[in-house]
């Protein structure tokens, strides 16, 4: 059983927040017990650990997720600082604190009575630097509360031991990059599992764990809850685990614990500048994974300058793959994989590929999703996958039969009976549109229908661009809202027809639809026929629309279903679901 507090160099607090005596938690109520990492299944009881002198089972950075026996983890925030819910975490539950210095004083002047820093708001970010302390409430029982450094670091670091070092215990995969992540750890996850039998899958669209799931609440798991879901997947005889590493996630430590026996870095374009402020930023959160703490190898894509220059960085061993088959540059050439030739299949469904191994060995293999970008997703899984013990012709097999992932690229409605080809792509960047068209134009003897909005509260200069862009690849435009959240939907649509205009001045075959998404759909169904496509981007899996801090359920999947006449959808959901439903 480990002691955590001299395995971490933590520090008690003070007297001011005694330890519990006896390290129980009884007598406590409302434990909530639909928590990730119950829902996905549990593995308390067998894991443990202690910390100063209390018995710790699980460890959590939100209060809403605190449970009999956690570790709450009060990290300061970017808003406000985790000691002001450390209450919340007891009161549910959470046997013992770890925070920084300044929470650590907060939780101490509220056990004394004392009132914190006026003038610190609780709600605003705590600069430690200036010393001053939040005003938190006191918890509700003594419980210790120990100090470290920095919290947020340390929280995978607790969790993997509290879980008993899980990751140990099954092969790990993680994928980063701009584009690509979601589909090539799918297509990581098929290799996986011909080899393994049974794996665990993490990502944007669901947290799977072997056939069971749920949707997924962030691309990259917080870090207590990865090593909850490593810990019951090896409960379970789960072999291996896929994860998506977002560079939020990996910049905020949620890989935290984990050394990775296989990353791949797929590409790296523009995007979540608001967050990491230059690309420069942004390219150092994705290859600081790529490093001997968190993985044992690497899988890099060198099909763009970034890649080249991870690729000569790495201070890890690396498999360089270029897949772009025109690409003469030194790098491709050079490259220990490469894919040499690609027939870009016209029937939609696929390509074939040949990969050339480090040996000089030719082999073929195929994507199961149409365009080049699935080339290079499915040839970067199929290496990752082999860089992770899979054999090879077991990996390009897998690949090649994978099924559809919700949402890239999918197939709603097939061509026939009178209606066009319906599908749901997730590409909401200006190239991921550019690739999405591009792709389905060769499987489009008619007219080429594209439905389509852009996000409210994040990039505005992607939306004429998004607008050029689609008034130069489709031939009819159905302009509809996304996720408007906020902002005015109109102004959004508004800002989309700007960039129409400037190939269409007149708006030929352009359509705004001012109702609802559901009703741009419909329209693009019932305006359609057999010859057609009508390829609605932007949402991909979403279960949701956001629309003024209200989270409507909505899929663009039913809406196509129930437009075509499938009877099992009515308004735009499964029947059932539409009989009782208010938004
Ligand atoms: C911008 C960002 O990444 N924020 C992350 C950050 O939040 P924060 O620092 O603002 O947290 P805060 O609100 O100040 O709260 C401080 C602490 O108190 C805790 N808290 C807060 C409120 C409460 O009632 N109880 C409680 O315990 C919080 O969990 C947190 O630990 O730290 C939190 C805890 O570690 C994260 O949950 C949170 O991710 C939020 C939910 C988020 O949506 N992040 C997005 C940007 C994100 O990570 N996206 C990527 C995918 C991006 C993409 O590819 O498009 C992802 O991996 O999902
Ligand atoms: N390798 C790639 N390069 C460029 N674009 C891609 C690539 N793979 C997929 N796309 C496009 O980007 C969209 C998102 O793909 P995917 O979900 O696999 O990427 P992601 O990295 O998980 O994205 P996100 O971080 O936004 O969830 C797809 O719908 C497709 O249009």
């Amino acid at each position: 059983m480990a002691e955590l507090a001299a395995a971490y160099a933590l520090t008690v607090a003070s007297e001011g927040v005694p330890a519990s005596p006896d390290g129980t938690a009884d007598g406590l109520d409302g434990v909530p017990d639909d928590a990730l990492h119950g829902t996905v299944g549990s593995s308390r009881g067998t894991l443990e650990a202690v910390l100063d002198g209390v018995l710790v089972t699980g460890v959590t950075v939100a209060s809403d997720e605190a449970r009999a026996g956690d570790l709450f983890v009060a990290v300061p925030g970017l808003r406000a600082h985790g000691a002001r819910f450390a209450a919340a975490a007891v009161a549910a539950g959470a046997v013992a604190v770890v925070t920084d210095e300044v929470g650590a004083r907060a939780l101490l002047r509220a056990a004394a009575g004392e009132a914190g820093d006026a003038t610190v708001d609780s709600d605003a970010t705590v600069d430690s630097a200036t010393d001053a302390v939040p005003q938190v409430p006191p918890l509700p029982r003594a419980v210790p509360v120990l100090v470290a450094a920095d919290p947020r670091a340390l929280a995978g670091e607790l969790a993997d031991t509290v879980y008993g070092r899980p990751s140990d215990d099954l092969v790990t995969v993680a994928v980063t990059g701009t584009n690509g992540k979601t589909t090539t750890a799918y297509f990581v996850d098929a290799a996986l599992r011909a080899q393994h039998g049974s794996v665990a899958l993490l990502g944007t669209v669901e947290v799977r764990l072997g056939d069971v799931a749920i949707e997924s609440p962030r691309t990259t798991l917080e870090a207590p809850a990865l090593h909850g879901v490593l810990a019951a997947a090896r409960e379970q005889g789960v072999a291996a685990l896929v994860t998506e590493a977002s560079s939020q996630g990996i910049a905020l430590h949620r890989l935290a614990g984990m050394r990775f026996d296989v990353v791949v870095f797929t590409n790296l374009q523009r995007d979540h500048l608001d967050y990491h402020g230059t690309m420069e930023r942004y390219f150092a959160a994705k290859a600081s994974i790529f490093s001997p703490e968190r993985a044992a190898r690497g899988v890099v894509l060198v099909d763009d300058e970034w890649g080249r220059r991870l690729a000569a960085a790495s201070p890890i061993p690396v498999a360089t793959l270029a897949t772009h088959p025109d690409d003469d540059s030194a790098a491709a050439t050079a490259a220990d994989w490469r894919v040499v030739s690609a027939d870009i299949g016209l029937d939609g469904v696929g390509s074939a590929f040949v990969l050339r191994g480090p040996d000089g060995t030719e082999h073929v293999a195929h994507s199961p999703l149409p365009g080049l970008v699935n080339v290079s997703n499915a040839a970067a899984a199929v290496v990752a996958a082999h860089e992770a013990g899979v054999p090879l012709a077991v990996a390009i097999d897998a690949v090649a039969a994978a099924t559809a992932i919700p949402g890239r690229m999918e197939r709603v409605v097939e061509r026939g009976q009178g209606h066009a080809l319906c599908i749901v792509d997730y590409a909401h960047t200006p190239d991921a549109l550019v690739y999405a068209l591009e792709a389905v134009r060769p499987i489009t003897p008619g007219r080429l229908v594209l439905v389509f909005g852009s996000d409210g509260d994040r990039d505005q200069g992607k939306r004429p661009m998004l607008g050029e862009i689609a008034a130069r690849l489709a031939d009819v435009l159905v302009v509809t809202d996304e996720n408007p959240r906020s902002e005015d939907p109109a102004a959004i649509r508004a800002a989309i027809l700007d960039g129409v205009r400037t190939l269409r001045p007149d708006l030929t075959d352009v359509v705004e639809i001012t109702t609802s998404r559901a009703d741009a759909l419909r329209h693009a169904v019932a305006t359609t026929g057999e010859g057609d496509t009508v390829i609605v981007t932007g949402k991909g899996h979403e279960p949701t629309q956001e629309i003024a801090g209200v989270f409507h359920r909505y899929n663009d999947r039913f809406v196509y279903l129930e437009a075509v006449g499938d009877p099992r959808y009515r308004d735009g959901r499964p029947r059932e679901v539409a009989a009782g439903a208010t938004t």
